[in-house]
């Protein structure tokens, strides 16, 4: 995966080092974008990258304007005082009544820029100010706005009747569980279910956690400025973000790479990285096996579909070659639907499970092994089998639940773990709660288990036992049904035997899988609504999603 793009970090950083100053790399540069969509930071980097920015001369209070004055126009465009794009209930665009809360740090320096800027604007503004002591640059910015005549209320009620909030209480400085007098007024705010706007981060939420400290803000859309803080990657914190938003201030790349790093430990799994790990041109001179041999092992008679959507999915990766094992009793089943596949019947036990793979199989001749899905726990012995083998191996489902009853063994080969959180504390009972910090529980389990582990989710999270972390910042919950998981699992295997060389970062491959999977589930619920995202139909937009690419 192209990470940071590490050209250009280090010619940004050569630059600084040369001269202190940049020369020649601009922020403006096309991929600029791109590349700020990758970084993920956590309050602390935050800190120190916007400490650079300072030192080398920012004036605070110029940012904050800069920064505050970009949100006034975001939030003008979104609502605006006349046209007919607003999307609120609201008739006399003329007069709309904008409720701001102020905090005491600079989120709240923040809200009342925004505060000011919307009042000249014509908006009819007021302001809940929670704290009586402010930081300097808020203490000065809420002097100017009450000499523009503009209402502060230290209690919330009084902005009942907003149109729309804007919410500047806490940003990435919050580190303690909030007072009750703060705590009730949000919790006010959020029972009045109006539109909620933001300011970096909802206020009440760890920024590098999603934890709620205490209560936290419901916002309807969150503006987060200048870098994407982990919150935003926490599926915990996801229904109080609402729609997440990056207000770009221009921080210069070389200031991002001294604190991340050249190649920076987490990183979003954006479209430009994603592409570039698929396997999308081909040798001219080629055959299918050169093409990846993957084989599958899933099904029971007990589930037999989920051998059908774990091949459906490896079809969609345009694997060369794909052999399936199932239980003998379902080979018709899975021809009739897979007719270019190579059925390996196993012998199978009382309960219609596999009891073991065919004498003869010579597991060493498949480019990569994917197994789980559907197979009940009788299958032990199979999944035994595959741990031994030297193949790249991608275990999920039972596969994983089998596991957790054995020892992993170190492998030489890569493993890749595909939990959803139920399947994860079985797998690594010691590791604290996966539904909260899924950041650290995922990196844990893969230092733990040395294999790379992907915990499924909202925003699933890839871990390799380096340290690396990949997260998918986009996905869809018409995904969370029977059988997507199983398509997933097909998919991952398919690009796994894929890799043209076993140098390929296994991770990278793992996440874009992952990314592409969660687009598939994207492009099939914008055609046919969330509902109409069964595990079949989301086989059948896998293809389609990379239309734009070829
Ligand atoms: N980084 C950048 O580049 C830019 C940052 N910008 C903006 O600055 C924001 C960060 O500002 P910030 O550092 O002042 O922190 P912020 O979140 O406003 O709150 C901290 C304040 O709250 C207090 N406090 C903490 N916990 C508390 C509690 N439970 N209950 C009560 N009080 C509590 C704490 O005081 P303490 O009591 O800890 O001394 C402190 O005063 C950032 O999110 C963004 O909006 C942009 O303007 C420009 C570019
Ligand atoms: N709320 C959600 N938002 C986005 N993706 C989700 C959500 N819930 C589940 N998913 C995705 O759906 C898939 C479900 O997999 P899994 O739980 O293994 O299902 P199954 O075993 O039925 O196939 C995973 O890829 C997961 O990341
Ligand atoms: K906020």
């Amino acid at each position: 995966m192209a990470l940071l793009g590490r050209s250009l970090v280090t010619r940004v950083m050569g630059n600084r080092e040369k001269g202190g100053k940049m020369k020649g790399v601009h922020n403006s540069n096309n991929n600029y974008q791109s590349k700020i969509a990758q970084f993920v930071v956590t309050a602390e980097q935050m800190h120190q990258i916007e400490e650079r920015v300072f030192v080398a001369g920012m004036p605070v209070a110029a940012l904050m304007e800069k920064v505050a004055g970009l949100i006034a126009r975001r939030i003008e465009e979104l609502y605006p005082l006349k046209g007919s794009e607003n999307q609120l209930p609201i008739t006399n665009h003329q007069s709309l009544n904008i409720g701001i809360l102020v905090g005491p740090g600079h989120n709240g320096g923040d809200a009342l820029v925004v505060a000011r800027e919307l009042h000249f604007q014509g908006y009819k503004v007021s302001v809940y100010l929670a704290f009586p002591k402010l930081k300097e640059l808020t203490s000065q910015h809420a002097r100017y706005a009450r000499s523009l005549t503009i209402p502060f209320f230290d209690q919330i009620e009084p902005l009942q009747d907003c149109d729309i909030i804007i919410d500047g209480l806490f940003g990435f400085g919050l580190e303690r569980p909030l007072s009750d007098s703060v705590a009730d007024a949000i919790n006010k705010l959020n029972s009045w279910s109006k539109p909620i706007i933001s300011i970096d981060i909802p206020s009440g939420l760890h920024t590098d956690t999603g934890e709620v400290l205490g209560t936290a803000v419901r916002a309807t859309r969150t503006l987060c400025l200048g870098l994407w803080k982990q919150a935003f990657l926490q599926d915990q914190a996801l229904e109080y973000i609402g729609k997440a938003e990056l207000i770009g201030f221009d921080i210069p790349l070389a200031d991002i790479a001294a604190v991340l790093g050249a190649t920076p430990k987490i990183q979003r799994v954006t479209k430009a990285n994603a592409y570039a790990n698929l396997p999308l041109v081909r040798p001219p001179v080629t055959h299918k096996y050169k093409q990846g041999h993957l084989l599958l092992i899933c099904g029971s008679r007990r589930y037999a579909g989920g051998a059908i959507l774990t091949g459906l999915g490896a079809r969609g990766s345009g694997v060369g070659m794909l052999s399936i094992a199932v239980p003998a009793s379902l080979k018709p089943l899975l021809v009739s639907h897979l007719p270019e596949a190579l059925i390996v019947d196993c012998p199978e036990t009382e309960t219609g499970a596999i009891a073991s793979l065919p004498d003869g199989i010579n597991l060493d001749s498949y480019s990569a092994i994917a197994c789980g899905p559907g197979l009940t726990t009788d299958a032990t012995p199979v999944v035994q089998s595959v741990l031994e083998s030297d193949r790249t191996l991608v275990l999920d489902a039972d596969g994983l639940n089998i596991l957790a009853q054995l020892e992993l063994s170190p492998r030489e080969a890569p493993t890749i773990l595909t939990p959803h959180a139920g399947e994860f504390k079985r797998l690594f009972p010691d590791i604290a709660e996966p539904t909260k910090d899924r950041i650290e529980a995922v990196s844990l389990a893969s230092q733990q288990s040395n294999a790379v582990v992907l915990l499924k989710g909202a925003r699933t999270a890839i871990a390799n036992p380096s340290g690396s972390i990949y997260i998918i910042p986009e996905s869809t919950p018409a995904l969370a049904r029977g059988g997507s998981g199983d398509v997933l699992t097909g998919l991952l295997g398919g690009l796994l035997a894929q890799a043209s060389s076993p140098q390929m970062p296994i991770a990278e491959i793992v996440a874009t899988g992952a990314w592409w999977h969660a687009q598939a589930g994207i492009l099939a619920a914008k055609e046919r609504t969330e509902l109409g995202v069964d595990a079949f139909t989301l086989t059948q937009y896998l293809i389609p999603v990379l239309r734009g690419i070829v």
